[in-house]
């Protein structure tokens, strides 16, 4: 019995747009109403949002019930956290904040086992294996994960070329609000200087045939990014839409009460 079918790897690998959403809010509950949204996957964020390890495999677990694809983001590429998401079940990561070729192998390596790569083997305790029921897990399981890398500063960009070139990375992701702040335009994603080099960096993601994805809560840059061939294309975050909605409904409450009432 082999391990699972990772199907978001083979879509974004063929060229089959998926449509993704950020899950900050680091909880089961409201992975669970954002696993039955319709996303074709989910970034569970381990870099920005308050998860662990438990919370992150709560979501798994939730998720796993409904056809979105989770996707986790570690913290940062090191192998001993890449080796924990992995046996928790994750098969897709996103690894942040990579700005050399040589930091792009470092994940490869983390996400293989040996002879070739330095995964330890632990799947008779791990999730992943479905608890060593999942009998071929260790012969197959590398075919079924999905390693992505983010592209995120002006030393990534430099390295594009070479990152692009590394075999076993399946993906490129541009952060572009990391890229903002080290091109000089911190909190403005959309300064034209900014859009012109994400979209630079994606044609060159597509033209090496790797899959290129992003997360960009503008329209016009989703669009852009999909019409040149990206493949995993975030959205939006559960974060925003929950606490702008919360202040929009509280407005809207204090304003039916007439302008009177006081903060
Ligand atoms: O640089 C970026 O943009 C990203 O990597 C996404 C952010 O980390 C995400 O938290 C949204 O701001």
């Amino acid at each position: 019995m082999p391990a699972p079918h990772n199907p978001f790897k083979a879509a974004i690998t063929s060229g089959k747009p998926q449509l993704g959403c950020w899950l900050g809010l680091a909880d089961s509950y409201a992975a669970e109403i954002s696993a039955g949204a319709g996303f074709d996957w989910l970034l569970i964020d381990a870099e920005h949002a308050p998860n662990d390890l438990r919370s992150i495999i709560r979501q798994l677990q939730v998720i796993s019930a409904f056809d979105s694809h989770a996707v986790v983001r570690p913290t940062i590429g090191e192998s001993w956290m890449i080796k924990q998401l992995l046996d928790a079940g994750a098969q897709t990561l996103l690894v942040p904040m990579v700005e050399s070729a040589a930091q792009a192998r470092d994940p490869v390596r983390a996400v293989t086992y040996p002879p070739h790569g330095i995964r330890g083997v632990g799947s008779a305790l791990a999730r992943a294996s479905s608890f060593a029921a999942i009998s071929d897990y260790l012969t197959t399981a590398q075919n079924e994960i999905c390693l992505l890398v983010q592209v995120e500063n002006n030393a990534g960009m430099e390295a594009l070329d070479d990152i692009l070139m590394v075999e076993g990375i399946d993906g490129v992701f541009i952060g572009p609000s990391d890229l903002a702040a080290d091109m000089g335009f911190i909190g403005n994603a959309g300064a034209p200087e900014v859009e012109k080099t994400v979209l630079d960096a994606m044609r060159r993601i597509v033209a090496a045939g790797k899959a290129g994805g992003i997360l960009t809560l503008n329209a016009d840059m989703q669009k852009a990014c999909l019409d040149i061939g990206a493949t995993f294309v975030a959205t939006e975050i559960d974060v925003t839409l929950f606490a702008s909605a919360m202040r929009a409904e509280a407005a809207r409450a204090r304003k039916m009460l007439g302008d009177g009432r006081q903060e």
